[in-house]
């Protein structure tokens, strides 16, 4: 057994609601995936924090702290150690700044002294999908899934940080969310078998969210940490005052602790539970390139104050559509629950035939009909949603469905078996989702997955990602040797 404290976080991709989920008005549906982000920390024998990400060049930060009882509170200064090669890490340095700070506060000078011991070492590791595979899979292997596979877990980027192409798995705030709830766990403040309790995970939001909205300069939706930290979920902002006062203390005269904690009901995000149904399976696609948020964002916020009317009949008109296709995929796990032999039967049916086919069987019972129908209008659903996604894009002269996105999730969400697709979020070049049926393996004819798989290779520059959406519930304690070739990477940033 091994004394390393691990905490994973999972990516997101958000199905419905991208630029709505601003405004505390509207929601989004967003899938937190399988691939994770991990934080390993082990007691350090240096003084220090030393903080590593092997999977990139010249990525290890080092930190030294100091704890000043002078003033009437105690402070804790964390100071980054400048390196000839490292550039800075805001993101990671003000996890540990404000995490530690707030250690302080709620703890006292003995215990965060005793939890910091002679140092600690963090190695912090992300799925390869968060990051574009091509030009690993392209070296000797055709980029399928089976060759996604392949490619060990943790696999190094060759590049340095800035540099590597993400695929929009919303990379900062998984890190962010693992990074700081084990620093929490780690100086005491949330117990490691309490961090599936709703008070804990609340607390760990709070603080995670802080953090990655100080790191970005703004309070945005949040959407992203809130899937890091809950799991897929509806989810509706949190009024952007609760943060003002931290967000606006440059002297961190504020107490942390006050707006932080879970108890504070100034939170009033709303996560409502949601999953993809049973024997669906979301496939993610690399378009290798990635999009600018911010710059989508701003672009599409400037047309909406510009053109308000026009602006708020388009979004009440997606909003409606994101709400039902929520709600519509929800009715499909009932409908699962209700009769599993139906549902089942309407998947093996759906899987052969193009979307268009679907409704076209006359003798079908009343039990399969009542599913086929609840396919056939996620489908719809989810081509309105690219239609006015798409209208907003040319409104606003933003590239939220790309043209050559467009020809993509045509020729995608045309073959049998494919529920639907679209561009998640804020559109451009993050990789775009679709939602395949998986029928059991005895179902005749090519499993859906594997005709997209082969018509996705006609287009070139795309690849599939591996992640799924995850299992687990949202921010996790694992096991070290549990996960497989984390002990390794974290060996190989020993080495380093
Ligand atoms: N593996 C990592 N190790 C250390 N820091 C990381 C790592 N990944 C991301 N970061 C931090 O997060 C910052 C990137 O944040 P940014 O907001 O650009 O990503 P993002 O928008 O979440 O990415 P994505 O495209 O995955 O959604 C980096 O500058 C770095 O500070
Ligand atoms: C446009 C926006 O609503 C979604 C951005 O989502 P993504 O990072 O592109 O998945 C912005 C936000 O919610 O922060």
């Amino acid at each position: 057994m091994s004394s390393s404290l691990v905490v994973s976080a999972p990516g997101k991709v958000l199905l419905a609601g991208g630029y709505l989920v601003l405004d505390p008005a509207y929601s989004g549906a967003v899938v937190s995936t399988s691939s994770r982000f991990y934080t390993v920390i082990s007691p350090g024998n240096t003084g220090r924090i030393v903080v590593r990400s092997p999977q990139f060049n010249d990525a290890t930060w080092s930190y030294t702290w100091s704890i000043s009882q002078t003033a009437v509170l105690p402070s804790i200064l964390v100071s980054h150690l400048e390196s000839l090669v490292a550039s800075k890490n805001k993101f990671v340095h003000l996890a540990l700044q404000k995490t530690l700070s707030l250690a302080l506060e709620a703890r006292g000078p003995t215990e965060l002294g005793h939890a910091l011991g002679t140092g600690l070492d963090i190695t912090i590791a992300g799925d390869n999908d968060f990051y574009s595979q091509q030009d690993q899979a392209s070296r000797d292997l055709p980029t399928s899934l089976a060759s996604l596979a392949k490619i060990p877990p943790f696999h190094p980027t060759g590049v340095a940080l800035t540099d590597v192409a993400k695929t929009g798995l919303g990379s900062s705030a998984a890190l962010i969310t693992s990074l700081v709830t084990a620093l929490l766990v780690q100086t005491g403040l949330i117990a490691p078998d309490q961090l599936a309790s709703a008070s804990s995970r609340r607390f760990a939001h709070n603080v995670a969210q802080f953090v990655h909205c100080l790191a970005q300069g703004k309070v945005g939706s949040g959407f992203d940490v809130s899937a890091a930290v809950f799991g897929s979920q509806l989810y509706t902002r949190f009024n952007p005052a609760v943060l003002q006062p931290l967000m606006d203390d440059l002297t961190d005269s504020q107490s942390l602790l006050s707006v932080l904690a879970p108890e504070n009901r100034a939170w009033d995000l709303t996560v409502a539970p949601f999953k993809l149904p049973p024997r669906t399976r979301l496939l993610l696609a690399d378009i290798h390139a990635g999009s600018n948020t911010p710059l989508l964002v701003s672009k599409v916020l400037k047309w909406r104050s510009e053109n308000s009317a026009a602006a708020h009949s388009l979004w009440t008109a997606l909003d409606q559509c994101n709400t039902s296709l929520g709600q519509t995929l929800i009715r499909l796990s009932e409908l699962y629950e209700q009769d599993q032999h139906a549902y089942i039967e309407t998947v093996r049916w759906v899987s052969g035939l193009q979307p268009v086919q679907w409704l076209a069987n006359p003798n079908m019972q009343q039990a399969q009909s009542t599913c086929l129908e609840a396919f056939y209008e996620a489908h719809l659903l989810t081509e309105q949603i690219r239609s006015k996604m798409r209208e907003m894009g040319k409104l606003s002269d933003v590239e939220i469905e790309p043209d050559q996105q467009t020809r993509l999730l045509d020729a995608s969400v045309a073959m049998a078996g494919v529920i639907g697709g679209g561009v998640p979020g804020a559109g451009g070049f993050d990789a775009v989702w679709l939602l395949v049926c998986e029928p059991p393996e005895d179902t005749p004819g090519i499993p859906p997955l594997a005709r997209i798989e082969r018509l996705w290779t006609s287009f070139p520059g795309i690849a599939p990602l591996l992640a799924q959406e995850s299992n687990g519930q949202g921010v996790a304690l694992e096991k070290l040797e549990a996960v497989p070739g984390l002990q390794a990477a974290i060996a190989a940033a020993a080495r380093d």
